[in-house]
């Protein structure tokens, strides 16, 4: 599935004086490994939450797989787009698989979520969990585990949604080395084994060289590099 933005702006924002996002163009392609970077506050966690309609825009066009992003098409495009919040956004009191199915909520008609989960769904949440490497953990309150595990939970609760499209805001932020690895080997694996277009907020310019093929870098709410991940301005890096 296909990203494009179209002179894409938001609103004015009085404290900074502009648009938080001001005329960005970019097409990102089926299958593709983008990493968006750049300073706090250039607009990163803005422009993926316009992608799934979360941050109003005034002017230009977001178009998914061909089709714009209107309150109409909103439905159908957030069943195929993957969102993994800043922080994880996970329910610390609820089990990792609890948290899994969450995902599954938005599938639900309002009688069917009084019933409960399908057998089915807890099975696919299990499996999930299981090839994310957390199987031992399947029971335990998200609140309990490290950080690596609690972005692999919010991963695999992405997932149980089947979206084409991941698109993922700091996972890494705040692990240590080995926790860095594992995450981004899963995105690793599911661009490359199941030809998901991936989109990852990231700070660390060699990650996004090591993992991803090509960098788009914002500088308040402008993208000032669009391309491979050769040589990537230092100062755009935390
Ligand atoms: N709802 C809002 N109203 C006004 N300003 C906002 C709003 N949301 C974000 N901003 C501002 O827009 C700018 C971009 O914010 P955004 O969170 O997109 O940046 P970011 O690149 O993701 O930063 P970070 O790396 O710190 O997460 C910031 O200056 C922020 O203060």
């Amino acid at each position: 599935m296909t990203i494009e933005c179209q002179d894409l702006e938001t609103p004015y924002a009085a404290s900074l004086n502009r648009p938080i996002l001001n005329r960005i163009n970019c097409k990102i392609g089926q299958g593709e490994f983008v990493a968006l970077l750049g300073l706090n506050g250039a607009g990163k966690s803005t422009l993926l939450r316009s992608l799934v309609g979360l941050v109003p825009v005034q002017r230009g066009e977001i178009r998914i797989n061909g089709v714009a992003v209107t309150p109409r098409t909103l439905p159908r495009i957030r069943r195929d787009v993957g969102m993994i919040f800043q922080g994880g956004g996970l329910i610390r009191q609820l089990t990792a698989l609890e948290n899994v199915l969450v995902g599954r909520l938005g599938t639900l008609s309002t009688w069917q979520s009084l019933w409960g989960f399908k057998p089915r769904d807890r099975r696919q949440a299990l499996e999930l969990l299981s090839q994310l490497g957390l199987q031992d953990q399947a029971y335990q309150k998200t609140g309990q585990l490290s950080g690596g595990q609690q972005q692999r939970v919010a991963i695999a609760r992405a997932l149980i949604q089947s979206p084409q499209i991941l698109l993922a805001d700091e996972p890494i932020a705040g692990l240590d080395i080995m926790g860095c690895q594992q995450v981004m080997q899963t995105f690793a694996e599911l661009h490359r084994d199941r030809q998901m277009t991936i989109v990852v907020v990231l700070h660390d310019l060699s990650i996004a060289a090591a993992y991803a093929q090509r960098a788009i870098i914002l500088d308040t709410g402008r993208i000032v590099h669009d391309g491979d991940c050769e040589n990537l301005p230092f100062q755009f890096s935390r």
